[in-house]
């Protein structure tokens, strides 16, 4: 890790993925995610949350036994004793968080910046005096004053952090704030590595992830499926994704495992994957609309971003309301019967009448049932 000008994904499925309301990974589900996403290539996997127990404990101590690739970092408190508890796990890598706006250090913590400050240098000087890896974790850095919000990024590198976490905590931040005060931080304190953690509040989180790289982040959190507290976090799986074809960044992760990592991670939270879902959703490579059809068998290219192999996904073309003539022929030959474009033509009125009456797609068996009928219509 920290290649120059390369990209880093800290995904956090395992810690604020499962912080979402009512979700809960049992210990072989946190093995089976963990492995996958190792697998896979992601950079670093923050893996749960020490003080939490001794359940949590044994749970991370387990992912720590299984050796991987993987950078295993956890969230900690800036307490001494959370950070003894990660430690306790064999954990190498902690995140040691504070709030940081002065909402949250006045009507949550009640405390004042210069216990902040003074909170910070105790738990990081114990943590790096241990040999730890540490991120300084900026709870609601996108609410701080930016004066302060320097002074501290300062303070976390003089007394050894390795990157300070800009967390956009209630996904407040558009994609151009969210670029501004990442470059301004990026800018001040260049010594320090910066990671964005976005939440999808306002549906921007992966947009503010990028945003936050185009500002100099090197690291972005994530979680599959975009899982997390309230509306979720930036999904690993859109990351990567856009980070490749929009910004040309290639993380160097096997991509081809999306769909088998987003179907585990859906199955353990019991939060069903939607069917349209950005980049892994079961239907993101369905093509019914004639237009759509026609250009997709003629070159996938004209309709897709990237080939659906690339994230583990297959194409589909579907006989529905909106078919044209190739899309039919199309939906035949797949089953089996070749027609030509004159028959399709001729049976068009029919398939679209069928889907307003099922209102949905044309299955096998109403495509096979609109031929026999043609056909024995012909033959009388
Ligand atoms: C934005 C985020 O996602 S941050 C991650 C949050 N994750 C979680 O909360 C999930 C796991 N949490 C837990 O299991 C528990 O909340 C624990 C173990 C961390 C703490 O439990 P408890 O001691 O029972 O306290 P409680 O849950 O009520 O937490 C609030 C306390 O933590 C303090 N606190 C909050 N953030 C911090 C921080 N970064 N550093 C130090 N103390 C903090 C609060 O001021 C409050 O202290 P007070 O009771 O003296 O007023
Ligand atoms: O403080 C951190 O490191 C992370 C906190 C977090 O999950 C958030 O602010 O959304």
């Amino acid at each position: 890790m920290g290649e120059q000008n390369k990209v880093f994904i800290g995904d956090t499925t395992l810690r604020d993925g499962e912080q979402t309301a009512g979700v809960v990974f049992n210990a072989r589900e946190k093995i089976a995610i963990a492995r996958h996403l190792d697998e896979m290539g992601v950079h670093e996997l923050e893996c749960g949350i020490p003080a939490m127990g001794e359940e949590e404990r044994e749970s991370i101590r387990a992912l720590v036994d299984l050796g991987l690739s993987a950078r295993l970092i956890t969230w900690n408190r800036a307490l001494v004793t959370d950070i003894e508890a990660s430690i306790a796990c064999g954990i190498e890598a902690v995140d040691i968080s504070l709030s940081v706006s002065d909402i949250m250090i006045e009507h949550k913590i009640n405390k004042s910046r210069d216990w902040v400050q003074e909170q910070l240098k105790r738990a990081l000087g114990f943590a790096k005096g241990k040999g730890l890896y540490v991120c300084v974790g900026g709870e609601d850095a996108s609410r701080a004053d930016g004066d302060f919000l320097v002074e501290l990024m300062r303070t976390a590198r003089d007394h050894g952090a390795d990157r300070f976490r800009f967390c956009d905590t209630l996904g407040i931040l558009d994609p151009f704030a969210m670029h501004e005060k990442v470059a301004r931080l990026n800018a001040a304190v260049p010594e320090l590595e910066i990671e964005v953690h976005a939440h999808n509040d306002l549906g921007l989180a992966t947009a503010n992830a990028l945003a936050g790289v185009r500002g100099g982040a090197r690291y972005i959190s994530t979680t599959v499926n975009g899982l997390g507290e309230r509306a979720g976090n930036a999904a690993l799986e859109e990351v990567v994704m856009a980070l490749k074809v929009a910004c040309g960044i290639d993380v160097g992760i096997d991509t081809r495992r999306f769909r088998a990592v987003s179907r585990l991670v859906g199955r353990a939270s019991n939060r069903e994957v939607p069917a349209w879902k950005a980049v892994v959703g079961e239907k993101v490579f369905s093509h019914e609309s004639g237009l759509h059809a026609d250009g997709v068998l003629k070159d996938p290219r004209n309709y897709e971003l990237f080939p659906p192999e690339e994230v583990g996904l297959t194409r589909h073309i579907v006989a529905g309301k909106h078919s044209g003539t190739n899309g039919i022929v199309e939906s035949y030959r797949q089953i089996g019967i070749p027609i030509s474009r004159d028959e399709a033509q001729e049976l068009m009125a029919q398939v679209r009448s069928t889907a307003q009456r099922i209102k949905g797609p044309l299955a096998a068996k109403d495509l096979l049932k609109l031929h026999q009928a043609r056909t024995v219509s012909l033959a009388a």
